[in-house]
């Protein structure tokens, strides 16, 4: 359809595609009368993503009217409906007077509702932020990124290399991602590649050239800082970071139709600070998606006991977001330790959870107001909470200094609290437009207002009387319809004693209705009332949000404070109720943990009623920094090495951890290579992923690095598995020197820490009772003496036929293989590889140092490489 001339349109449909024409991408929601309406093709579109009926009304351009709606009274349902697909809504209100004017009621869109840029407590999780990503690709192979959350006001710069991507977009975590529309077909393609293997897996839309700015970015950044330079925030100079910030911040003002006053902070996130979680770490180790993607039971499912969403939300960050320098865990041990309190858990921490109880969203409520979209309610909410946090400011005494700061900041500005308690009424309608949100009292005109409208029975009711006194009409009636207004009725019989005065408005079969000139100038100030009594009090809530703006950065300051007393009691709570221990940092490498348990194991075993679960001890220090883990299926060899992994993470994020002791030294990374189902949705194969990852590892492992791998080389036959497996812990070894747990079922590989000096054979132990097998789950020195696969397919349920052929075929295996003994050396250093001979091409291009050709020569250097590679034998 072409939009540029809407003038063959019915005057209505020509101010929709007017109005359309700037959200070619959105759906719009366009109010008329009791519905939002979406025509042509929105209408098909939701109507089949909310299974809402398409209809045909009328002819516009003489083309049919293809249209869909939804009641005005639904819309956060299928908004939130909408949101979940990853759709992006634009609502259009009626903004102008009924009748105002010739033509349609003017129309504008009021807000854009984006899967990143979401607000309203209907439509977010309490648990989790919606996060909006600008990314910009920079020359050179680099890119900038930019991150929020609207209802945090914190903005997040990154600059990472284009092949860092998928890392950091698994960090970042987004709901939402924009990009220029220029980006190149590589680019593209990359980003087409990270959706088609998961990493990306949030709507994407692209934004124009123009707004990915760096000057425009660092001056906005700077004018929400209200500062002249951004090296307090160690933000200067990051340019490509800077062009996406720019982008960011005008999707995000564009969305909530207005600047974002609140926005208070920038953060840069350096790759290097935080403990590397790479999203297969995430995934195995459950952290807060179990492997078939649902909420529990996951680590985060079973730390968060918080009592606000605030509590829960920073409680994640914690938990994925641990940083390398110790600091910070250091700071929440002291303060959970405080809170705990020394004896038996006698500290403060019950009382003030008791206190945290029913807090509102302090967070986003204040987000909410900056940008003028919050409810009425929500300030009673606020006011409760803010009196709350004013009693927990004035109790807690804490000669913890950390603990000390927070409450500090709970102080609510007492000014901001007197407001809300004599603005707004203690109980008011959801909406503002249903009126009596203002509390009496506050102002005097809406006072008045409320008065006449109040005492109009009153009135009426004397008014009545009196005229019946006065004319001797003892039935006439004072009453009122919408249509005529307030009239005095006078039954036909009586109609003879009606004074000159009255004048008629109606006559019905049996009666006569009238109007005095009192009853008129009544009714004109009665009904006027009403409506002017609304709208003052549209533009009294108006000024309390314009009068509340000044205390937004406090209120921020204050929502965190909450959230972090919140994560801390929750941490005490459950480093109490599961018996976890405090962590102790040291600088020499080693993870040192005493009776360890996997956390969400032995809570499913304890729930399921299922038997104890037994610690393992683990030792890994600088002479000891691999264990190769052997023993039965079922055994517990993947809980053991998750184990370790969890409380490294536990420990480094500032949690007490389920162990009777932990040492740990630094740790700048933990990864996982854990057998996973195939993923055939993205076409890889089992071991196609197996090798990738593993490749990924390699590549990223350091020195402090935690590596975890479970039977790698299982993905193909058995000789190419074991040459890759042992090929891999020998890497791991002797170059990467990371602490790794390497679990296999290779037994060959026991080998492995006979002849290297800083690796060690552990297994789960398990012993035989009669043809079954029972697992101890203890860790134990040395390789295992068997593996117990017919065993365990027995427990399994195997039929008995297949068991037997299995043994049968076992014991010739065995026996083939004590006669013949495996000649070949796994451990033995392979020749050099030869270096492959480089090509003339290579070789020139080897000599070529580009930062001193001049363009000519450069262009001839390209002429000189193309001939070369196309002489070249292919
Ligand atoms: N330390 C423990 N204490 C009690 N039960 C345990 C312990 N470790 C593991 N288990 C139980 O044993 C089950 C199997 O453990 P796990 O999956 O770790 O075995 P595995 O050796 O990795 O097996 P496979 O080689 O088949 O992957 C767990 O689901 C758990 O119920």
């Amino acid at each position: 359809m072409d939009t540029s001339d809407f003038s063959e349109h019915t005057p209505m449909m020509a101010q929709y595609l007017a109005i359309k024409a700037g959200f070619p991408d959105t759906l719009l929601l366009y109010r008329m009368g009791d519905f939002y309406e979406l025509f042509y093709a929105d209408a098909e579109r939701a109507a089949q993503l909310l299974d809402i009926t398409l209809t045909q009304r009328g002819q516009s351009a003489g083309q049919p009217v293809v249209m869909a709606g939804v009641p005005f009274h639904a819309l956060e349902q299928y908004l939130a409906r909408l949101i979940r697909l990853g759709e992006s809504v634009a609502i259009a209100e009626q903004v102008g007077e009924v009748g105002a004017s010739k033509g349609p009621v003017a129309r504008k869109v009021v807000r854009v509702v984006t899967p990143g840029t979401l607000t309203d407590s209907e439509l977010l999780p309490d648990k989790s932020e919606a996060l909006l990503l600008a990314l910009h690709q920079a020359p050179r192979g680099r890119c900038g990124l930019a991150w929020l959350s609207v209802t945090q006001g914190v903005v997040q710069l990154a600059e990472c290399a284009q092949d860092e991507l998928a890392a950091w977009l698994a960090r970042v975590g987004a709901s939402e991602l924009i990009h220029a529309s220029g980006i190149t077909p590589r680019f593209a393609a990359q980003l087409a590649a990270l959706r088609q293997a998961g990493q990306l897996a949030c709507p994407a839309a692209a934004r124009p050239d123009w707004q990915f700015d760096a000057a425009l970015g660092e001056r906005k950044l700077l004018e929400h800082l209200g500062a002249a330079s951004l090296q307090a925030w160690n933000a200067e100079g990051l340019h490509h970071a800077h062009a996406a910030a720019a982008a960011l911040l005008h999707y995000a003002e564009h969305t909530q139709g207005r600047a974002l006053p609140h926005l208070h902070g920038v953060r840069v996130q350096q790759a290097d600070e935080l403990i590397h979680l790479p999203a297969a770490t995430r995934r195995n180790l459950e952290l807060v998606k179990t492997l078939r993607g649902e909420d529990g039971p996951t680590l985060f499912s079973l730390l968060d006991t918080c009592m606000t969403g605030m509590g829960s939300r920073l409680l994640k960050t914690w938990l994925l977001e641990p940083r390398r320098d110790r600091r910070e865990a250091r700071q929440r041990l002291a303060a959970t330790t405080a809170l705990r309190g020394a004896g038996s858990g006698d500290g403060p921490w019950q009382a003030l959870r008791g206190q945290l109880r029913g807090v509102c969203d302090v967070e986003r409520i204040t987000a909410r107001a900056a940008l003028h979209q919050v409810r009425p309610r929500e300030l009673v909410a606020l006011a409760a909470t803010l009196q709350k946090s004013q009693l927990l400011a004035q109790a807690g005494q804490a000669p913890e200094p950390f603990l000390a700061q927070i409450f500090e900041q709970l102080q609510p500005p007492a000014e901001c609290l007197a407001l809300l308690h004599s603005a707004i009424a203690p109980e008011p309608p959801a909406l503002l437009q249903a009126g009596g949100v203002i509390a009496p009292g506050f102002d005097a005109e809406l006072d008045e207002l409320r008065g006449i409208r109040d005492h109009c029975d009153d009135f009426l009711l004397q008014l009545e009387s009196r005229e019946r006194e006065r004319t001797g009409i003892a039935n006439l009636r004072v009453q009122f319809n919408k249509v005529h207004g307030f009239y005095i009725e006078v039954t036909a019989s009586h109609v003879d004693k009606v004074p000159p005065e009255w004048r008629r408005r109606q006559t019905l079969k049996n009666a006569e209705r009238f109007i005095t000139p009192e009853l008129k100038s009544f009714e004109d100030k009665a009904l006027s009332a009403q409506e002017r009594a609304l709208s003052r009090e549209k533009w009294l809530y108006e000024q309390v949000l314009q009068r509340l703006q000044p205390h937004v950065p406090q209120l921020t300051r204050l929502a965190q404070a909450l959230a972090t007393l919140d994560a801390l009691c929750t941490l005490a709570e459950r480093s109490l109720t599961l018996g976890w221990c405090a962590p102790q940092f040291v600088d020499q490498p080693c993870i040192d943990i005493e009776a360890g348990r996997h956390p969400v194991v032995q809570a499913r075993l304890a729930e399921a009623s299922r038997g104890a679960f037994i610690p393992n001890h683990t030792r890994l220090h600088a002479n000891t920094r691999m264990q190769i883990i052997t023993g039965p299926n079922m055994g517990g060899k993947s809980t053991y090495m998750r184990q370790v992994a969890l409380i490294v993470l536990l420990a480094s994020m500032g949690s007490h951890v389920p162990a009777s002791s932990c040492r740990l030294g630094p740790i700048d990374a933990i990864h996982t290579r854990i057998g996973a189902a195939d993923d055939l949705a993205n076409a890889q194969s089992t071991f196609m992923l197996e090798m990738t990852e593993a490749a990924q590892i390699l590549h990223g492992a350091t020195a402090q690095s935690l590596v975890l791998m479970d039977e790698i080389g299982r993905g193909t036959s058995t000789f190419d598995g074991l040459a890759l497996a042992s090929g891999i812990a020998t890497h791991l070894h002797d170059k990467t020197r990371a602490f790794t747990l390497f679990a296999t079922h290779y037994f060959e590989l026991t080998e492995l820490a006979t002849r290297h000096a800083h690796a060690v054979n552990v297994h789960v132990g398990a012993t035989e009772a009669g043809a079954d097998i029972v697992f101890l789950h203890e860790i134990q020195p040395g390789p295992a003496s068997r593996s117990y696969g017919v065993q365990v397919a027995r427990l399994a349920g195997v039929p008995a036929a297949v068991l037997h052929h299995a043994r049968h075929v076992l014991a010739t295996l065995e026996e083939r293989a004590g006669r013949h003994d495996l000649q070949v050396d796994l451990f033995a250093p392979p020749p050099a590889a030869e270096a492959p001979a480089s090509s003339a091409a290579q070789q020139l291009l080897a000599q070529i140092e580009p930062d001193t050709l001049s363009p000519r020569e450069a262009l001839d250097a390209l002429y000189q490489l193309k001939k070369l590679a196309s002489a070249a034998p292919a």
